[in-house]
């Protein structure tokens, strides 16, 4: 009979938080109004993605299916499976995206929001997210798989991106997942960042890194945020994941052995601060052309001064941009970083 009753109240507590948390979204789509993007029903979705006929991936929050507007327009539309979060992302991912407007951000079209059907709908990138080019056996010795000047463009791009959102748009964004799978790449390999659901209108910073470990893929948490050290969290947490990024985007084709797959973002971390201190004659790549070669150095040195220990010492997105910009001689040496990663082991 206990257990029965137990079980009763917690089915009711269950009901009730369900309910609160419709209402709550009800009313910030009620209060945003005019600034929300479009609502569809959700047999306007079902309809867009044909029934779900085209899967394009995966997430920690549900699939994401290939879709099609009424006029035509490509669309990814993420259904969010109804088990995880409590609303919280949803809304996040509504309110930051809906401030912003730049080259560099992903586009909300649409949302649906309908009892415990809720949808996301991006515009369609079809180049898929930059992990797919990473960490890619395909690299050979002279280049990366997308070659250096692609490369080049989406670290530039991304920075953009990250700078608009700390320092361009209404209200200052702070992402706090940045990852290669949240870089969307268009037709023309144009970086889209993707993703608000961790992002700085969460005000709990509290639940931010037990959201990071619960969801399908942990990005690079910096060290501040994973400590929970939560007077110096900033926008400068964006920049360290930002600089882990970098490094795993030079290095990621040169996995040399199966100990490195542990944690990779390390193992490059460490071997690209010995080629600074070598002097940086010789990288992850042989052979390169000149112009090469300094794209590879620019982007080492600017990832390894973005992973400062010290949040302090890292360097602000418009400086990353200015470094990323200029010439590789301009650049100083930055002091070695502790490596930290929980990236394989959030426990
Ligand atoms: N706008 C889009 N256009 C094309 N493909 C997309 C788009 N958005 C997402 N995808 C594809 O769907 C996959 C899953 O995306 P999603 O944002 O759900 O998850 P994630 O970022 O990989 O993981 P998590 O949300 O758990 O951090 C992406 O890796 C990408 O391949």
């Amino acid at each position: 009979m206990i257990i029965i009753l137990r079980l009763f109240k917690k089915l009711r507590s269950l009901f009730f938080k369900r309910h609160t948390s419709d209402r709550e979204i009800e009313n910030f789509i009620k209060k945003h109004g005019s600034l929300t993007p479009k609502r569809f029903s959700y047999t306007q979705v079902k309809r867009m993605i044909c029934s779900f006929r085209e899967k394009l991936g995966e997430g920690g929050f549900g699939a994401v299916y290939k879709g099609k507007l009424p006029d035509g327009t490509l669309v990814a539309v993420k259904l969010l499976n109804a088990s995880k979060g409590n609303g919280e992302e949803f809304v996040n991912e509504v309110a930051s995206i809906s401030r912003t407007s730049h080259v560099n951000i992903v586009t909300l079209v649409g949302f649906c929001f309908e009892g415990h059907k809720r949808a996301l709908i991006y515009e369609y990138m079809s180049n898929g997210s930059l992990d797919r080019f990473i960490n890619d056996e395909n690299a050979t010795m002279r280049s990366p798989r997308l070659g250096w000047n692609k490369l080049y463009q989406i670290a530039v791009g991304t920075a953009r991106g990250l700078e608009y959102l700390h320092r361009g748009c209404s209200t200052r964004i702070l992402h706090f997942d940045i990852k290669p799978q949240i870089i969307l790449l268009d037709n023309d390999y144009c970086a889209k960042i993707s993703d608000f659901g961790l992002s700085k209108l969460c005000l709990k910073r509290e639940s931010i890194v037990s959201m990071l470990v619960g969801r399908g893929t942990i990005g690079y948490i910096a060290p501040e945020v994973f400590n929970r050290n939560f007077g110096d969290v900033s926008h400068k947490s964006d920049v360290y994941s930002y600089g882990m990024m970098l490094i795993e985007m030079i290095g990621g084709g040169k996995r040399v052995n199966a100990e490195a797959d542990q944690s990779s973002e390390m193992y490059f971390a460490d071997q690209v601060y010995q080629f600074i201190e070598e002097g940086y004659d010789q990288g992850f790549y042989c052979h390169l052309m000149e112009e090469d070669k300094e794209t590879e150095k620019k982007m080492a040195f600017v990832g390894v001064w973005c992973i400062q220990t010290d949040p302090k010492q890292r360097p602000s997105m418009r400086r990353v941009i200015e470094m990323l910009e200029g010439s590789a001689e301009a650049l100083q040496i930055p002091p070695k970083p502790y490596l930290f990663s929980p990236r394989r082991s959030p426990t």
